[in-house]
């Protein structure tokens, strides 16, 4: 059985619970890497454990949300192995496996509603890696 990573902001916090939970009656567990209430923080504390568990492999794929998505996208980027895709439509996260092999999804929680969310999430899950040209593409990433 699969298990993602996830974790996120102070913005992205009601949203993070409900893809637990979404994600949990799916029967696909999640190791929670906070924060845990919707009390102010700063995303790198929490985009960094997350990328590192992934880029270490304990987890095949990443869940990261915060307001924009933008800041745990930039954050999870620094990682060597990470590719994360900040994706706020369904097309786009297909997308970001299909042709980037997209690791880690960033979600924008303060810019779609939750039930878009679990559909990107869905889509993320659910779409693989094309290869072919796209595997010398992203080989030429160098991450
Ligand atoms: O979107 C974010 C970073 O890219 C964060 O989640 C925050 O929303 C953003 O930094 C704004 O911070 P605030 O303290 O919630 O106003």
């Amino acid at each position: 059985m699969m298990t993602l990573a996830i974790g996120g902001d102070h913005a992205g916090y009601e949203f993070k619970s409900a893809i637990i939970e979404y994600l949990n009656e799916k029967g696909i567990q999640t190791k929670d890497f906070g924060t845990y209430s919707a009390d102010s923080t700063d995303y790198p504390d929490f985009a960094h454990p997350v990328s590192l568990a992934v880029q270490n492999k304990e987890f095949p794929l990443g869940i990261l949300i915060c307001g924009s998505g933008n800041g745990v996208c930039m954050t999870a980027n620094k990682h060597q192995g990470i590719r994360a895709a900040l994706c706020w439509n369904v097309e786009l996260s297909e997308l970001a496996r299909k042709h980037n092999n997209a690791n880690i999804l960033c979600l924008p929680a303060r810019f779609i509603s939750i039930h878009l969310a679990r559909k990107i999430v869905d889509a993320f899950l659910a779409t693989n890696f094309e290869g072919g040209r796209h595997e010398r593409r992203v080989s030429k990433i160098g991450c």
